[in-house]
């Protein structure tokens, strides 16, 4: 049983390096509070809550594994590599179109209540 509960004392330390280390997580965490915040104010429904938190997870999720990719390949692949690039930029880039998809789904929940 203790095992499961240090199962949590590591995904936290995952997420406290994160966030002390990636300014990319906090600003995502900060966004994710303010709409949170707007989400209260804006008195959303139950499925329009369900949106948001599924976006508003997803951009959480690519950014913890966009981190984690980086510090793989910084630990295989410590000097300059056109395939580290590539691999870096791939993870990049699924942070970048989850963060678009959170950035619609807002505009289409929010516009309307303003
Ligand atoms: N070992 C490498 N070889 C070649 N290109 C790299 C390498 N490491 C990084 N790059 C290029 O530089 C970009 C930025 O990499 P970097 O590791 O600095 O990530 P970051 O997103 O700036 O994150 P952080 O600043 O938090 O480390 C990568 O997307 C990639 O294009």
């Amino acid at each position: 049983m203790s095992k499961f509960f240090k199962g949590f004392q590591y995904a936290w330390q995952g997420l406290n390096y994160a966030f002390s280390t990636q300014i990319n997580f906090r600003f995502h965490a900060f966004a994710a509070a303010l709409i949170a915040l707007c989400g209260f104010v804006a008195d959303l429904s139950g499925a329009e809550w369900l949106w948001i938190l599924l976006s508003v997870s997803l951009v959480i999720v690519c950014e913890l594994f966009n981190t984690a990719i980086e510090v793989l390949v910084d630990i295989v692949s410590p000097g300059y590599s056109r395939e580290a690039g590539i691999v870096k930029d791939l993870a990049s880039a699924a942070v970048l179109i989850s963060a678009i998809f959170a950035f619609i789904t807002a505009i289409i929940i929010f516009i309307p209540k303003i």
